[in-house]
């Protein structure tokens, strides 16, 4: 840490189990995840001056009530100690929270643990850019790659990436930093959409959002694939009606296919001009994908996975093996921003690109942070490279990600990491006290949990 940090006590974290009911309209639902209501465990970081940091892991649902017990039993790593103890050695601390030795058993840096790990990070990320009173790409950005550096825990990667190496990078990326922050000050970071493409969405649907994001200015789209041959190429020859052959489109099966399924499954989608074919198989069969790009390249389609992708060893495998061509980081998932930065260097070093996955609650709102620090200070490039942005629930945030006229994320101004729920967010939709589940409860239109 700085010395000039000013160090504050931290004196409590409180976990809530916060879910907004998108199932009702399908929004999000994929070939996998068919109901999802988009949900989180979300923490605030107290400290006795007063200034708190809000971090939060994404989560469907049921699913929420389990990270939030995790949450639960890590709450003793952050209670009751300084800031200067966890900024001063990030990386220390971010090994000793992933390796308790009875919860890494059900691990070990993967699952709902992780998950849980997440949620308190990018809330220790989001009090570091408040003391710090910047947004936390520029508090990245301003960052000297040895500090930087040591908040990465780099064990089980050195034989792909070294601390040595890692500064380097940083170090060149140091060159021309200056006019590349302009940039993205004046211009934003592109982005592409996949609220045109939901699987539960009707095909009347579909055209009037394509219509609406190519209004907004939207030349990538993305949509979800994977339940049926016939219906998914009635689905892209809609869509190509819609958006012309110009612009982008990408599809993504979460995860449905066997390797051989999913190979020939896209040959039979190859006339559409797909940029990439998106979790095709299980996020954790490196050589699988392996085999699918090799199959898919000749046919200029892309692999692109990493939303469900466990940890920086399986990222380093992805990329030493070069299993995929889009490097899709999620920053709800691996270990929050300390991890998630490791992967960023091992992508640059093996020359591949990252756009972030962001289809979830708040995604949009942390990853930018991320997208945005890999172009002033690792890539340095914007090139192949976008965010996902899906319309959910932005405006239920204090800071909301916000896309400008031409689809780019505008570059966040507020200090911290845009993580801060509004008030009557959680009033409203805290489950299952919160004032619009109990309405949904009392009106039937959803069930109590006995
Ligand atoms: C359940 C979720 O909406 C997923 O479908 C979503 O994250 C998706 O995989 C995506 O790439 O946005
Ligand atoms: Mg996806």
């Amino acid at each position: 840490m700085a010395s000039g940090d000013k160090c504050l006590n931290i004196t409590t974290l409180e976990a809530k189990d916060v879910r907004w009911p998108t199932s009702l309209g399908a929004h999000g639902s994929d070939a996998m995840h068919t109901d999802p209501d988009y949900s989180c465990v979300y923490v605030t970081v107290r400290t006795s001056e007063g200034t708190y940091g809000n971090g939060l892991t994404f989560t469907l649902g049921r699913g929420t009530d389990i990270v939030l017990l995790a949450v639960k039993s890590l709450k003793k790593f952050v209670e009751n100690r300084t800031t200067a103890s966890i900024y001063g050695n990030f990386a220390k601390f971010w090994r000793e929270i992933t390796s308790e030795s009875q919860l890494r058993w059900i691990g070990p840096e993967k699952g709902v643990t992780h998950l849980a790990v997440a949620a308190i990070v990018n809330a220790l990320w989001d009090l570091w850019g408040k003391i710090r009173a910047v947004p936390v790409w520029r508090l990245l950005t301003e960052m000297e790659p040895e500090e930087l550096i040591s908040t990465i825990d780099f064990r089980y990667i050195t034989d792909a990436i070294t601390p040595q190496e890692a500064v380097a990078i940083l170090r060149e990326g140091k060159t021309g930093q200056r006019a590349r922050i302009d940039e993205l000050v004046a211009n934003g970071y592109p982005a592409y959409t996949t609220q045109v493409g939901w699987i539960g969405y009707s095909d009347d649907q579909i055209r009037s959002l394509c219509r609406k994001y190519l209004a907004a200015g939207f030349t990538a789209f993305k949509i979800k694939v994977g339940q049926d041959l016939e219906n998914d190429r009635k689905r892209c020859r809609l869509v190509r009606e819609e958006i012309g052959w110009e612009n982008k489109l990408m599809v993504d099966a979460n995860q449905v296919w066997d390797v051989n399924t999913a190979i020939d499954w896209m040959k039979n989608l190859k006339d559409f001009k797909l940029l990439w074919i998106e979790e095709p198989t299980s996020p954790d069969d490196v050589l699988g994908h392996k085999a699918i790009a090799d199959a898919l390249r000749p046919l200029g389609i892309g692999v692109a996975t990493g939303e469900m992708c466990c940890n920086r060893v399986m990222f380093k495998q992805f990329l030493q093996a070069q299993a995929l061509e889009f490097c899709q980081i999620d920053s709800a998932r691996i270990g929050g921003v300390n991890e998630i930065l490791s992967v960023y260097l091992m992508a640059k070093k093996f020359n591949t690109k990252v756009c972030p996955h962001a289809g979830g609650v708040g995604l949009c709102e942390m990853v930018q942070h991320l997208q945005l620090w890999d172009f002033t200070s690792v890539s340095g490039t914007m090139d192949g490279r976008m965010v996902e942005f899906v319309d959910q629930q932005h405006e239920q945030f204090l800071h909301p990600a916000t896309i400008n006229k031409k689809a780019c994320y505008v570059a966040p101004v507020a200090p911290g990491y845009s993580t801060e729920l509004k008030p009557e967010a959680v009033e409203q939709y805290e489950y299952p006290r919160g004032t619009e589940w109990q309405r949904m409860f009392e009106e039937g239109i959803f069930a109590r949990e006995v």
